[in-house]
């Protein structure tokens, strides 16, 4: 089996990488890992997921990183799986509030491979094997810094979290029907915008010790 892990940075996934240097287990089991680090947002993991995918095909696509949290109901450094992504911040602010490109009738609400708006996996299988909690979240250009515009995406997409690159794998995921699963690990608050308040290492390690466990289950 062939398993493709990707993230947004390198520090992201670094002690998966020093863990697999580490073990002898992948000597005795069918697994091969490559490893994908696509640069932050949805455009750069969009060319280099479409560029490794042009050269090779993976059984198993692992997207792992961090992610801001909408409420403190999700804990710091607590990790979840994504069951569906929506790409928050494409449309327009008007007068009248936000809409996104499905309001302006410029994509239908169930035009493959959206459902009702939304890019879900369909990996079901997968989202149960990992064992963790199952969310939405919203991908977005930019991170939230305003509370207000925090509560309107909350309130729009019924949110848990926020990241910078779910969509564009799950959209291209999607589409190529190759299967996958998004894990992420709670780096802070949306609409908090002091870096010193995220709790990076905590939820790096612990987004690492859960993508062990899940890889290694394959
Ligand atoms: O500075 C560091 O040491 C460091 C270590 C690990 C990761 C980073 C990043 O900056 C990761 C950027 C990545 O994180 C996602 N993210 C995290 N919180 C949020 C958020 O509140 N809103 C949107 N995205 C968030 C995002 O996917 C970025 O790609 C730094």
């Amino acid at each position: 089996m062939n398993c493709l892990v990707v993230s947004a940075t390198v520090q992201e996934i670094k002690p998966f990488i020093q863990h697999l240097h580490s073990t002898n287990k992948l000597d005795f089991i069918d697994l091969q890992i490559d490893f994908l680090v696509t640069g932050v947002g949805s455009v750069n993991s969009t060319y280099s997921l479409m560029k490794h995918l042009q050269v090779k095909k993976p059984d198993v696509v692992v997207m792992a990183g961090i992610a801001g949290a909408f409420s403190p109901k999700l804990k710091l450094g607590a990790v979840v799986a994504v069951k569906q992504e929506a790409m928050a911040d494409l449309g327009v602010m008007e007068k009248d509030g936000y809409k996104d490109v499905f309001d302006l009738k410029l994509l239908p609400a169930n035009q493959f491979p959206y459902k009702q708006k939304k890019l879900v996996n369909p990996f079901t299988g997968l989202l149960e094997r990992t064992s963790l909690p199952l969310v939405s979240s919203i991908t977005v250009n930019q991170i939230t810094a305003a509370k207000k515009t925090a509560e309107l995406y909350q309130k729009k997409y019924k949110a848990a979290i926020e990241n910078m690159e779910g969509a564009a794998l799950h959209l291209v995921c999607i589409k190529e029907n190759i299967p996958f699963v998004q894990i992420r690990s709670i780096s802070n608050y949306v609409g908090e915008r002091n870096k010193k308040k995220w709790m990076l290492k905590e939820s790096v390690e612990a987004l690492n010790k859960e993508l062990i466990r899940f890889v290694e289950s394959l």
